[in-house]
């Protein structure tokens, strides 16, 4: 485990923030892309990929379970796959870093074969809970050992063959539900679960990109997706969209920065991740979809943001899952919303990087927004479109998104706001300073 020297940064106005930009590869899609193609046999082909550290924790890994991964010359990765049920012992334990999606996703593609693996990360990730992973995983006969609360470290020890299952997620989770789905690639017949509440579809999109039986039937709202094992993995090219999670940062700078107008390429807009898109709109923000398109099953437009006057808004709870991760940038930008906007049914926001809620809380105060916490949700006073007063110094917690939420609050701020440590921010988007300041040039 590396542990930096943290970086502490000011953010102050920049000017209007003008022209064209691009985000790194949308990690979720990331994730994917490296694990799957590590489990196909053959050659796969990668363009796009985030080059962020949450996503270098998961290439890792995978070399460790013997697949081949390197960059080629112009910047695409190539992966030389084992073939499913062939991952090999690693050596040593697998440090995961910052990132509950690598943990959670190798936990299940561990559970069905043949190895025993240890999972060790830093001190954000050794305090998320991993019970809704190990407890729906021990159904199957994979067996764990892990810190008091179910934590990191952790032990998987997989069992092979695995037994079929039919799981009902208590959480809405795409991390729990794509544990499972892996779990199941390496599993005699047919591995079931429903969401009761859709989250995320990457791993059911790209697992039919590679090849694999998978199928979706919707009811009562839900979603109940049904995969065949033992699943052969094809080799497959594979384009990695813009990240909608990193461009959320770069929508909500130019929303809030008088004379902005901003065009983000290449973005994912996949209904499952596009909530905050929406909500923006909702807020009277111009943000336009352009030139939509398809990119390997995944839907990609360009994203045209110019400042707008925002009204203060309640967050629809269809939305809550849909922009899961861009709360604590909407906050800031509720901070400069006519009204009082408020979002309940936030509770998963307490076990990310850190507790969302909390940290956003104590941070907002800290720049002279008032905001009020409640046990699952957060009321934000805006203050019509001013400048807010900033100041102050945030503790970013290792969370990349408390970070970067508030170095965007910098841009229209009478004080600058200083952030304690960016260097959580190269977790998911590695380039942001440079983006920022290309934007404000
Ligand atoms: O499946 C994924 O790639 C992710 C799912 C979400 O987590 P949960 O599954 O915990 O909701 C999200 O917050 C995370 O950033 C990425
Ligand atoms: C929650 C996040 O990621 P992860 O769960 O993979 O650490 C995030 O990127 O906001």
């Amino acid at each position: 485990m590396h542990h930096e020297d943290p970086q502490p940064m000011e953010f102050g106005p920049l000017g209007p923030l003008k022209g064209a930009a691009t985000v790194p590869g949308d990690k979720s899609i990331s994730h994917r892309a490296l694990m799957f193609s590590a489990l196909a046999r053959g050659r796969s082909r990668i363009e796009g990929l985030s080059g962020g550290g949450d996503v270098m924790s998961t290439a890792a890994a995978m070399r460790a379970m013997g697949a081949t991964i390197e960059r080629a010359a112009d910047g695409a990765w190539e992966v030389d796959g084992v073939g499913t049920g062939c991952l090999l012992q690693p050596a040593n334990a697998l440090d995961m870093g910052n990132s509950g999606t690598s943990t959670r996703l190798l936990m299940g593609l561990v559970a069905s074969h043949p190895i025993t693996v240890t999972f060790v990360g830093d001190a954000s990730l050794s305090k998320r809970p991993m019970n809704r992973v190990i407890e729906p995983l021990s159904r199957i006969g994979a067996e764990f050992t892990a810190a008091p609360g179910g934590r990191l470290p952790l032990t998987v020890r997989g069992i092979c063959p695995a037994t079929p299952a039919s799981h009902v997620l208590k959480v809405a989770s795409a991390q729990v539900k794509s544990a499972l789905l892996l779990a199941g690639l390496n599993t005699p017949g047919e591995t079931r679960v429903f969401e009761p509440i859709p989250t995320r579809d990457h791993s059911e999109r790209m697992l039919r990109h590679f090849g694999v039986d998978v199928r979706v039937g919707e009811h009562d709202g839900g979603r109940d997706i049904r995969l065949m094992g033992e699943a052969e993995l094809q080799a497959r090219a594979v384009k990695v969209p813009g990240d909608p999670s990193s461009a959320a940062f770069l929508a909500a700078a130019a929303l809030i920065v008088p004379g902005s107008d901003v065009l983000i390429q290449g973005v994912s807009i996949n209904p499952l991740r596009a909530g905050l898109f929406e909500l923006l709109q909702l807020m009277g923000g111009d943000l336009v979809f352009e030139n939509a398109r398809d990119a390997d099953g995944e839907p990609v437009a360009d994203i045209r943001v110019r400042h707008s006057k925002l009204r203060a808004v309640t967050v629809p709870d269809r939305l809550v899952p849909s922009m899961i991760d861009e709360f604590p940038i909407w906050f800031v930008t509720a901070a400069f919303a006519d009204g009082t906007s408020r979002a309940e049914g936030l509770g998963e926001l307490r076990v990310k990087e850190s507790d969302r809620i909390a940290a956003m809380a104590a941070g907002l105060a800290a720049i002279g927004v008032r905001a009020e916490e409640s046990p699952e949700g957060l009321a934000i006073e805006g203050n019509g479109g001013t400048p807010v007063r900033g100041g102050g110094t945030i503790a970013s917690q290792l969370d990349h998104r408390i970070a970067m939420s508030f170095a965007i609050a910098g841009l229209h701020a009478d004080q600058p706001i200083g952030i304690d440590d960016m260097a959580p921010v190269a977790t998911s988007f590695p380039p942001f300073r440079e983006t920022i300041e290309s934007l404000a040039a």
